[in-house]
């Protein structure tokens, strides 16, 4: 009698606990059935990572034109919602701004040794809010703004300087590797100068270190990124990646003791003369910040200021030039503007850009073709409804700012360089704002957007005042090519022939 009870007992609590978990799997179900955005058919294990033959801006732009301006894409196990429209777009980065101000992380983070203290993919919480707080109070802004511009424009004049003897040596330049150069330089001066100005080793081992992060972390495929492959590395990239990361640690580390063994000698009063070091170590020492910053968080910080700030300002020049050079009539007016206000006694200044109105209307037209950063990550905190579909909190959001740009139903021959869209009363933009976004937009815009509109500005006016380009080997620059993967940052080479028009420094 007793075996069969246990029997009877033990088939019963099984029978229950299988109801009771299809019971909480409907409760789910029903919980979670709302209108999600479609999605093309997936294969299974990779998702949707066959669909994307070009670069990924393309390959989204594509498939929403068949599948809606918000749809789900899976890459390997990863979802995401693309948003390509401006009405959508509008509604995540200003109505529902909060809810959308987190960020995911772009790549495979198991080799990264700073985990968990980014600022630029952080979490809509305590640390990003205090940092974006020293960036628009101590960082980038007021006189500090001012004082980078001004490490700017001293760039940029050797660079031309650099530039007029290789024309008069009759050599060519690779224009991506100068322009690299100088924004590379101008970001160190602004980041860790005030000290290093002289060490010119030090500023060229750290733009070392960051190409080399940065052509690893490109180089890894999507399926390595999201698809099962992730955890093998199978190609050691990710290895590397991390060995570099722990050489930029070593040294970011000695350039900290530095600065803190020499904190009397150095001693800097003047707030305005601080760099960003300065600042950010002020803040690691005072008790009483509201957030107690890590070693970890500024090292990181540094890499993510370089990251950000150096190749996307020279890709942009770098496409200004392709595109100046292969519509001379457009270079043309632009001179003849710089001329007429500048005159031909000295270089183009940051303050002569408020009387350059087509100077300004190309920088805008370069960003709204040629944007470094096509996509805007955003990671939604919680359960919402955009453009009348559910969005789960936990969302991977990415908005197609590349393919929001080119929308023929905004912008006329969307594919053309023309600047003069941008002129006048633009008509073209009015109302419109949420269809040009090169710097994002809302809490995650870009704290650098000032700065960098300032650096394009003041060195394509310069080259275009003081120099004729030829291409070498061809007539045309390819401006064809736009990147893949997330970033449109372009860092091939640009050979050309610099000829002097204009020398502002002859005796
Ligand atoms: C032409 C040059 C640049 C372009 C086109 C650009 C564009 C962008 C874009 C699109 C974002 C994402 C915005 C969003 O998600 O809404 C971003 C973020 C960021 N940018 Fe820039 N940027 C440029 C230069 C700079 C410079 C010079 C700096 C610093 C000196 C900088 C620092 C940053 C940082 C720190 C973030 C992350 C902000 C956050 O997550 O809260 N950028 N940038």
């Amino acid at each position: 009698m007793a075996p069969t009870l246990v029997l009877t007992d033990f088939l019963l609590l099984i029978i229950s606990t299988l109801l009771l978990v299809l019971l909480v799997k409907s409760l789910r179900n029903s919980k979670s059935k709302g209108k999600y955005p479609p999605s093309a058919p997936a294969l299974p294990i990779i998702g949707h990572i066959h669909l994307l033959k070009s670069g990924l801006p393309t390959s989204f732009a594509t498939l929403a034109r068949k599948y809606g301006p918000l749809m789900q894409i899976r890459l390997g196990a990863t979802k995401f919602v693309v948003v390509s429209d401006a009405k959508s777009a509008q509604e995540i980065l200003r109505t529902f701004d909060t809810d959308f101000a987190s960020k995911f992380q772009p790549g495979p983070t198991n080799y990264h040794i700073y985990e968990d203290s980014s600022f630029a993919n952080a979490p809509y919480g305590a640390y990003w809010k205090f940092m974006k707080k020293l960036f628009m109070t101590k960082l980038l802004t007021g006189s500090q703004l001012q004082r980078f511009t001004n490490i700017g424009e001293q760039e940029t004049i050797k660079l031309i300087k650099s530039l007029l003897n290789r024309s008069k040596a009759g050599e060519p330049c690779d224009l991506t590797a100068e322009l690299t150069e100088v924004t590379h330089s101008t970001i160190y001066k602004m980041a860790m100068g005030r000290r290093y100005s002289n060490n010119p080793s030090q500023a060229a081992e750290i733009r070392k270190i960051i190409t080399v992060t940065l052509k690893y972390a490109a180089k890894f495929h999507l399926a390595e990124v999201f698809g099962p492959l992730q955890k093998f590395d199978l190609f050691g990239k990710g290895k590397r990646l991390n060995l570099t990361l722990k050489g930029y640690d070593q040294l970011i580390e000695q350039i900290m003791k530095d600065y803190q063994d020499n904190d009397l000698k150095y001693n800097c009063e003047n707030d305005d003369e601080k760099d960003v070091m300065d600042i950010l170590l002020e803040t690691y020492k005072d008790a009483d910040a509201e957030v107690k910053l890590t070693r970890d968080q500024i090292k990181n910080f540094f890499m993510e200021l370089f990251m950000a700030g150096v190749d996307t300002t020279a890709a942009v020049i770098r496409w200004a030039m392709e595109e100046l050079i292969n519509h001379p009539n457009i270079f043309k007016i632009l001179r003849e503007e710089i001329d007429s206000i500048v005159g031909n006694n000295r270089l183009i200044k940051e303050s002569d850009v408020p009387k350059l109105p087509y100077l300004q209307a190309v920088a805008k037209e370069i960003l709204r073709l040629h944007p470094p950063s096509p996509f805007l990550r955003r990671l939604s905190n919680k359960d919402s409804k955009i453009n009348g579909f559910d969005i789960q909190k936990g969302t991977r959001v990415f908005i197609n700012v590349y393919m929001l740009m080119r929308d023929p139903n905004c912008y006329k021959e969307p594919e053309k360089f023309m600047p003069e869209r941008f002129l006048g009363n633009c008509t073209e933009m009015k109302g419109r704002d949420f269809h040009y976004l090169p710097f994002g937009r809302g809490r995650r815009g870009c704290p650098g957007a000032s700065l960098a509109k300032s650096l394009l500005h003041a060195t394509i006016g310069a080259l275009v005042q003081c120099f004729d380009w030829k291409v070498k080997d061809g007539e045309k620059a390819d401006t064809e090519a736009t990147g893949t993967g997330y970033s449109g940052a372009f860092a091939s080479p640009l050979p050309c022939y610099p000829i002097t028009r204009f020398d502002p420094f002859q005796e």
